[in-house]
């Protein structure tokens, strides 16, 4: 079977999916979203690209821009960066405070809201310019110069951003923070409030299949050991208290945003993105789940089985 007549199949048998999920409400501006929209975009280590659905179209990436904002930092800062956040699963919701306390506002890992938030304080500390840096980087990364920034989204996070706001102030009363918490919030909200489609974060992503490489410019970004970090936190953390779920189901390194997205990444082959606005009870897309379940099965592709020769599987 080709990957076009792939993505047919998994979209036809997920066309009434009765677990759509709702989409996230407790910010206001993504509460507007079409819980409809389904669009799957893939990029193989060849360049190659195959899309079905609404894959064009951009939405609010919320906390996949996490994994972008931790290569950055791991680029800038190296090995110093685990003394102020840590590479363990937290086994509790993205924006749980419980854990902070216990462990003296060292975040568990980077990729929940506390991690995140740390990451962007260092963001702020070596850099002049974070905001236009940040967004430059990731225009090219994924080859799209239009990529930016929404300032409503930010905006309209803001005004109900209490839990973030206990987050900064708990980490800042045990020293884990170095800026002013109300600039560094405001730096993490225009984070979550970036732009893409499935297009731009299959593109973006591909250097976390690649060894740590561009493929399209042949460009370093990081090492290939630190690209085996940052996979190995998006597997363990990725999706926070359904990282097990997401591995035993999908079975690969991937990240979530509350705006519905889903990228995956299978290292040497493949990166792969989802648009599902709908979301389950741990704040992932929930039809995005399952149609990467159904990719991977159909293309026996997951970083636990054997690899598959994908050129006999003719998928092309
Ligand atoms: N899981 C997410 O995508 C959460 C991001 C969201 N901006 C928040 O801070 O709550």
């Amino acid at each position: 079977m080709k990957y076009n007549e792939i993505f047919e199949k998994i979209a036809a048998e997920l066309k009434d999916y009765d677990q759509i999920g709702q989409v996230a409400t407790y910010i206001p501006a993504l509460a507007k979203a079409n819980p409809n929209k389904f669009g799957m975009y893939l990029v193989t280590r060849e360049g190659h690209s195959y899309f079905h659905g609404d894959t064009d179209e951009t939405f609010s990436i919320q906390s996949i821009s996490k994994v972008l904002s931790l290569v950055y930092a791991f680029k800038l800062v190296g090995t110093d960066l685990w003394k102020r956040v840590g590479v363990e699963p937290s086994g509790s919701p993205f924006n749980s405070l419980v854990q902070l306390e216990y462990e003296q506002g060292i975040p568990r890992n980077p990729l929940i809201n506390a991690g995140a938030i740390v990451i962007c304080d260092i963001l702020m500390s070596e850099l002049k310019n974070p905001y236009q840096d940040f967004i430059k980087f990731l225009r090219s990364l994924a080859g799209n110069p239009n990529i930016d920034y929404c300032k409503t989204t930010a905006e309209s996070e803001k005004e109900c951003g209490f839990k973030n706001s206990a987050h900064i102030n708990l980490m800042k009363s045990y020293g884990n923070i170095e800026n002013d918490a109300e600039e560094v919030l405001d730096f993490y909200f225009h984070l979550c409030s970036i732009e893409m489609s499935c297009k731009d974060l299959a593109q973006t992503f591909m250097f976390l299949a690649s060894g740590g490489k561009n493929p399209v410019n042949n460009k370093r970004i990081i090492t290939a050991q630190e690209t085996k970090r940052i996979n190995s936190i998006m597997l363990l953390c990725g999706f926070y208290d359904e990282a097990g779920e997401f591995a035993f189901r999908v079975g690969l390194p991937g990240k979530s945003g509350v705006g519905g997205g889903i990228v995956a990444i299978y290292p040497d082959q493949y990166s792969i993105a989802v648009w599902s606005p709908g979301l389950n009870t741990k704040g992932n897309s929930s039809k995005g789940i399952k149609a990467l379940e159904l990719f991977t099965t159909i293309t026996q592709s997951n970083v636990f089985g054997p690899s598959p020769i994908f050129d006999e599987l003719e998928y092309e």
